[in-house]
């Protein structure tokens, strides 16, 4: 979820939602748990995050299994919460799809499947590799080789780098 709108002009949340916030520490732990599933089923010879929020997984899976080759592809799907057409913005590299190609094992990672219309696409360009979220929601699940949690297909995952610290009201519904 990104956009360039001003603050107040943008609507951070959806009444119909849930909320699930993630703070860095829970993402790091949780791409952590990640990284010891995926532990033992590699070696990966190449990690291909999926631009942008596949890039801090990524980062922390390939730390942890130490795969030195971590290559890109950037699409874009979502307008704030809205889903519009997949947009394939960076296609993977040929050193990559020739490692695939030449019986290698390739991981790829994104932060989560939502409909499962990203996963989709991305498969497709590399169809024998293992794919990894972080989190799911059940219309894109069968599409998630390994992930850490499931949240319900109504729920907004709000990621760290989309979250500053705020104000909240008290439950009563007082100001203080
Ligand atoms: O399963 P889907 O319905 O396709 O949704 C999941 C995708 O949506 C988000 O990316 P987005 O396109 O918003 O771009 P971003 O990674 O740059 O935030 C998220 O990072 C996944 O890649
Ligand atoms: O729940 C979500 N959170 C953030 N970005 C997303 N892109 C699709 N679904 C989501
Ligand atoms: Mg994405």
């Amino acid at each position: 979820m990104r956009g360039a709108a001003p603050p107040g002009d943008r609507p951070v949340s959806n009444p119909n939602q849930k909320s699930f916030p993630v703070t860095w520490d829970q993402f790091h732990r949780d791409s952590r748990a990640l990284a010891w599933r995926l532990a033992g089923i590699g070696p990966f010879e190449a990690v291909v995050a999926i631009a942008r929020g596949g890039l801090v997984p990524a980062a922390i899976v390939a730390r942890e299994l130490n795969i030195r080759t971590v290559e890109t592809v950037a699409v874009k799907s979502y307008d704030h919460q809205n889903q519009g057409g997949i947009r394939v913005l960076k296609e993977i590299s040929q050193p990559v799809l020739d490692i695939a190609k030449n019986g290698g094992k390739v991981l790829i990672v994104d932060d989560l499947v939502d409909t499962g219309a990203t996963a989709r696409v991305v498969r497709d360009m590399l169809p024998g590799a293992h794919f990894a979220t972080v989190y799911a929601k059940p219309k894109g699940r069968e599409l998630v080789d390994t992930f850490i949690t499931e949240v319900s297909q109504d729920t907004w995952i709000f990621f760290p780098w989309d979250l500053d610290v705020a104000y909240v009201a008290p439950i009563s519904g007082g100001t203080d």
